[in-house]
């Protein structure tokens, strides 16, 4: 079978890690017999050096031909003085809306061989880690109303929350399905001791609840999640949050699992049609330079092959692959820990996890 992926490769290390990850699927292709065609396409910065904004129309109408959406990472010191709506991120946000992608599931997961690289003492998380972040992603502050005005002080500026009841029950729906394939074990993180949207939240969640009475449901305090996350990790399976929180805990949990360049993400709407991507972004610090983790990637486009195109033993073949690399002591710089071993480039890597799926 033949699959169109359009591919944004964006900025700093996204070409590097991108072109990693097509060439897995590439391995894919030729051992189960498909055939992916990629169609390269600009946003981000590289889109605003070409054409003057950050997600030109015709990148959205192939995105919307395409049968998936792979992505690296947009941003970098370069644009970031531009005004907000000519930003790079603002490409991001815009493809994610233009789509649809409402839910955003970012798996948490501790790999055994990287318990060393693992932030947390070793009895913290002895008993492995596997938690799933669903983030709302079009909503919230993110898209709420927002300017500048003048106040009694001067300038001030303003960002909104808002969430709309159709928007928290479609994205607590996800949740709920996805904690009962899981544990049934679903954390709901909200910031109700303060916030009107939360408490709507809340509301609509404990609503829902009822609908799930097999999944064991509990809210907790984003404060109190972000203490939990390090404390206790191991006591969370499925959380859900808004579009700002599951940002922020998201590259939280990416530290459990050793390194942010691990945390792969899937955006999806309400059709196939989705977007994969890590969880980091364009790491301009190292771009360039071959330091990049490809992992994330990788096992973002095996999380393509799964929820896309339901392609479950070539997703398998990835993972297993990905972690019989980590198991034989290959480590990008992000992942080594201390000690000083020799560590692999991000091509290196990528050819290690494509030996492996050959073998
Ligand atoms: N999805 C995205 O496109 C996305 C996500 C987050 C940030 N950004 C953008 O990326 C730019 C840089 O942001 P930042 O520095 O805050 O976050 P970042 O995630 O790019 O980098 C944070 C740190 O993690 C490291 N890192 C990230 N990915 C790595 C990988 N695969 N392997 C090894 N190390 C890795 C970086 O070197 C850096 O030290 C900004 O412009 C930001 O807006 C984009
Ligand atoms: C770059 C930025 C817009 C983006 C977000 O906040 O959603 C990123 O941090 C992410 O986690 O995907
Ligand atoms: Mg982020």
């Amino acid at each position: 079978m033949n699959y169109k992926i359009a591919v944004i490769k964006g900025d700093g290390i996204g070409p590097e890690i991108v072109d990693e990850a097509t060439k897995v699927l590439d391995v894919i292709g030729e051992k189960y017999g498909h055939t992916f065609t990629y169609t390269n396409v600009l946003m981000g910065g590289c889109a605003i050096d070409a054409t003057g904004v950050p997600l030109p129309d015709e990148t959205v109408k192939i995105c919307k031909e395409s049968d998936s959406v792979l992505l690296g990472a947009v941003g970098g010191p370069k644009w970031d003085t531009l005004p907000g709506h000519l930003r790079p991120e603002k490409g991001l946000l815009g493809i994610r809306s233009a789509l649809g992608l409402y839910a955003n599931l970012r798996p948490a997961v501790l790999y055994a061989p990287l318990k060393d690289a693992c932030m947390l003492k070793p009895e913290t998380v002895k008993g492995g880690l596997d938690i799933l972040i669903v983030r709302e992603l079009t909503g919230g502050i993110y898209f709420g109303e927002r300017g500048r005005r003048q106040g009694k002080n001067g300038e001030e500026a303003y960002d909104t929350e808002c969430y709309s009841v159709p928007e928290i029950e479609r994205i607590a729906r996800v949740a709920f399905e996805t904690a009962r394939k899981r544990k049934k074990k679903l954390a709901s993180v909200d910031k109700a001791n303060v916030l009107e949207s939360s408490r709507l939240w809340r509301e609509v969640i404990h609503r829902m609840a009822k609908e799930y009475p097999d999944v064991e449901c509990r809210d907790v305090l984003v404060d109190n999640a972000a203490m939990q996350l390090v404390r206790d990790p191991a006591q969370f399976d499925v959380i859900v949050t808004s579009n700002m929180f599951g940002d922020i805990l998201s590259d939280e949990a990416s530290m459990i699992t050793g390194s942010i360049g691990m945390l792969p993400s899937a955006s999806l709407g309400e059709g196939k049609l989705g977007l994969y991507e890590p969880t980091h972004g364009s790491a301009p610090d190292i771009a360039g330079q071959g330091k990049a983790n490809p992992i994330a990637t990788i096992i973002s486009a095996g999380m393509m092959l799964r929820y896309a195109f339901d392609l479950q033993a070539e997703a398998d073949a990835i993972d297993t692959a990905v972690l019989a690399v980590l198991e034989k002591g290959l480590r990008t710089p992000d992942i080594a820990g201390v000690g000083g071993q020799k560590t692999l480039t991000t091509t290196e890597m990528g050819d290690a996890i494509r030996a492996e799926l050959r073998a």
